[in-house]
């Protein structure tokens, strides 16, 4: 495997699920420049929706809002919704950058999730859908209140890693990350203020529909 890392780079703390999934953490990822008043343009700028999905038969709204953003044309399923991105906005593009010089992967979209306060959250789920390719790099950057991330062994194992996600970290999973365990995002009734995580992923894209 090609680590991302690179031996230069001290601000990096690196986790393993087992010693085939690692994974990577940086604190302080974007540079003030990039960071200042970014979360509040996120807020603004980009187009939010919150899906409704259908469990048991009955019909909720996703605990958070969303946002597929992404070079032109590329388009992703999730949360019962398929949405195809109109190209990187300006807030997001020299992020998109930073990310790629961070973590040496390019990504061409990323799922934005806004969680509102500690009430919005994420179920277990891995990002290994067929589009993200037999090696889906996720590199995943968080702005605002901090908050716990959890993985457990597929398919329904017991937590096994969790990590706080501060503001302006950037976590990027390996392949095994995803091929092996879930991940989650749980409830904290504590956690009065906003999130939001950018999750940049490289989808294939179609030559035809
Ligand atoms: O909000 C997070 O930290 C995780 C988001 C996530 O897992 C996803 O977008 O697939
Ligand atoms: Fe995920």
């Amino acid at each position: 495997m090609r680590t991302p890392v690179n031996d230069a780079d001290i601000n990096v703390e690196p986790y393993h699920l087992d010693e085939h999934a690692p994974l990577w953490l940086w604190r302080d990822a974007l540079q003030p420049g990039l960071l200042d008043g970014l979360l509040e343009r996120l807020c603004e700028q980009l187009p939010w929706r919150q899906p409704t999905v259908t469990v048991y038969g009955k019909r909720h709204l996703t605990p958070r809002l969303t946002s597929w953003q992404g070079a032109a044309g590329i388009r992703y399923r999730y949360s019962g919704v398929e949405e195809e991105a109109r190209g990187w906005p300006d807030c997001l593009e020299p992020v998109l950058r930073q990310v790629e010089h961070l973590t040496r992967h390019d990504y061409n979209s990323v799922l934005c999730n806004w969680y509102r306060d500690g009430q919005d959250t994420m179920g277990y789920h891995s990002d290994d859908e067929p589009e993200l390719g037999p090696e889906p790099w996720i590199a995943s950057l968080s702005l605002g209140e901090p908050r716990d991330f959890v993985f457990r062994p597929k398919p329904a194992g017991r937590q096994c890693l969790s990590l706080t996600l501060p503001h302006n970290s950037l976590l990027l999973m390996s392949p095994a990350v995803q091929h092996r365990y879930h991940h989650a995002l749980p409830r904290r009734a504590h956690a009065n203020g906003s999130r939001i995580n950018l999750t940049f992923r490289w989808i294939t894209p179609r030559t035809h529909s």
